[in-house]
């Protein structure tokens, strides 16, 4: 059961001269949903790799339980209890959907703990049970969305960071698998998903951001930021 709140304080990101994120600051509450949505090349998936320590923040603080992870090896990041599911999902198509989640294993050692989270990870995903050795690369996209959620559960996060999962995915799927991260959640996992999908992503979160270009322009309970007229001009406009 995650217990850790994840701060962003004041983080500023650039790749080259550019700031890309000019000054987030967020928090990401234990046991919540929160997520941050925003429209494209605003910064979102910037800040997953500030967190990460993908692209280390130039300025700013970012803390997992108190404990200072700015600029960490993306190795130690994940040590400390995060998961990330990437943009694109990124299923490794040559391997069987087993193999895939033993990979999201990998810094587990005991083999009855991967057996353990590979059983959870079945019982979350019937669908995936049903196919565990097929190649990845032969599911359907909605399919390889689940796997790659069940990969980022097999090291037993207390934070799971998703990028935006619904994605190039058909409406039936995006439900699907809303539904999926709101039981992950109800188990005790910390969310923070990023996402474009408003109304489907407010209808999960606890607590919501909008980034605007490279900084936090709302925040709020999921109700006052589907009826906030700034926010629909921030967001559409
Ligand atoms: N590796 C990189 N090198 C240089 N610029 C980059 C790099 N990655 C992203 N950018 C730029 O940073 C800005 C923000 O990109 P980012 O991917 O964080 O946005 P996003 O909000 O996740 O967008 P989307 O929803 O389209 O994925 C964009 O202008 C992008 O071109």
């Amino acid at each position: 059961m995650g217990d850790k709140t994840l701060d962003i304080e004041n983080v500023y990101t650039a790749y080259d001269k550019a700031d890309v994120l000019e000054g987030v600051s967020l928090s990401v509450r234990p046991g919540r949903i929160t997520c941050l949505l925003g429209s494209n090349g605003v910064g979102k998936t910037t800040l997953i790799r500030s967190i990460l320590g993908l692209t280390a923040p130039r300025e700013g603080r970012i803390t997992f339980g108190g404990r200072d992870i700015t600029g960490m090896s993306t190795h130690r990041v994940i040590a400390t209890g995060i998961a990330c599911i990437p943009e694109g999902r990124k299923v490794f198509p040559k391997l069987t959907v087993t193999e895939n989640l033993r990979i999201g294993a990998y810094q587990v050692k005991a083999e009855a703990a991967i057996r353990e989270r590979m059983n959870e990870a079945y019982e979350i995903f019937p669908r995936l049970a049903e196919r565990r050795s097929q190649l990845a690369g032969t599911l359907s996209g909605g399919e390889q969305a689940m796997l790659s959620i069940g990969r980022g559960l097999m090291s037993s996060p207390d934070l799971l960071l998703i990028d935006e999962p619904s994605l190039g995915l058909s409406p039936l799927f995006v439900k699907e698998n809303f539904n999926v991260i709101q039981r992950i959640n109800e188990r005790g996992v910390t969310v923070f998903l990023v996402e474009q999908n408003v109304r489907q992503t407010l209808a999960i979160s606890h607590y919501g951001y909008v980034l605007g270009k490279g900084r936090v322009v709302a925040e709020g309970e999921p109700d006052t930021l589907t009826d906030n007229e700034e926010v629909n001009q921030a967001y559409f406009g």
